[in-house]
């Protein structure tokens, strides 16, 4: 594994009891990258990204092949460290952000817990803290957001926040599964810009799945993109775009508007 790699898959075959639904999956990610994952509906993106930080929870097993994080074997964890890695290494960003918070507890409380859960609560210290990250992703209203409730706020204001959190407990990596596509067009491009500021947290490696390529484009320094469970292809992102060599890609890319 090189040094600067944080993720390494090879030769990865997934599986839903006897189903294989990936196969041959090889890609790395270095320290402080950005990869897009791009591909048709039930081609098996969402399924890598729950192979990497938790396959046992969500039902897929890993066949063949091997995924290391920092050089780690991921199918060594145990359920503990899988829990701690959870979170405090790797960040999750899902589709739907209301599903990340309860709708009626102020979101101070709510960051608290988080914290607490992770033994990272400092009280007044992470309050400040959490301001200053509000701020650094673009959104300027700190002590009004956190005495509000999500019930309150816009699926893209909720899905902003819920990218303050993933933040706040300092992972090195963050997958976020197609985090715009349940939001509005003014909402997406909101939460496009908070993704770039992200981008400019250099130690911060992120694997975005997504069926926006021109999203991809605007956050992403690598792409890989899926057909029916395979990677058909890998590359710097305008590389791929400029001269794409599998036509699956280059019918994506004649579907963007
Ligand atoms: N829990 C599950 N049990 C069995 N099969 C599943 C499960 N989840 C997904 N699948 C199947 O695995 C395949 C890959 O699904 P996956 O959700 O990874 O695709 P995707 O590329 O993320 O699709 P989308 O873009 O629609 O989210 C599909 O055929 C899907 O029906």
């Amino acid at each position: 594994m090189s040094k600067e790699n944080i993720l390494e898959i090879q030769n990865l075959q997934l599986n839903y009891g006897s189903t294989c639904v990936g196969k041959h999956i090889t890609l790395s990610l270095s320290k402080g990258e950005s990869l897009g994952i791009a591909g048709e509906s039930g081609s098996g993106k969402s399924t890598l990204l729950k192979a990497i930080v938790d396959p046992e929870s969500y039902g897929v097993t890993v066949e063949k092949g091997r995924i290391q994080y920092k050089g780690m074997m991921v199918s060594e964890w145990t359920p503990a460290e899988r829990q701690k890695i959870k979170g405090t290494e790797i960040g999750m960003i899902l589709q739907n952000p209301y599903t990340n918070f309860n709708p009626i507890r102020p979101y101070k409380k709510q960051f608290a817990e988080t914290l607490k859960s992770h033994n990272m609560w400092q009280g007044k210290k992470s309050i400040s803290a959490i301001q200053a990250l509000f701020k650094q992703l673009g959104l300027d209203d700190g002590r009004r957001i956190l005495s509000s409730c999500p019930y309150e706020m816009s699926g893209g204001m909720n899905q902003r926040i819920s990218i303050v959190v993933s933040m706040m407990l300092q992972p090195s990596l963050i997958l976020a599964d197609e985090p715009t596509s349940a939001l509005d067009a003014a909402s997406q491009a909101q939460v496009v810009e908070e993704l770039w500021h992200l981008r400019k947290m250099s130690e911060l490696s992120m694997i975005m799945v997504s069926h926006n390529l021109s999203m991809i484009a605007q956050i992403c320094d690598t792409v890989a993109i899926m057909h029916k469970g395979q990677i058909v292809e890998f590359g710097d992102i305008r590389e791929v775009l400029l001269a794409p060599k599998h036509w699956y890609t280059n019918q994506l890319l004649k579907a963007i508007p």
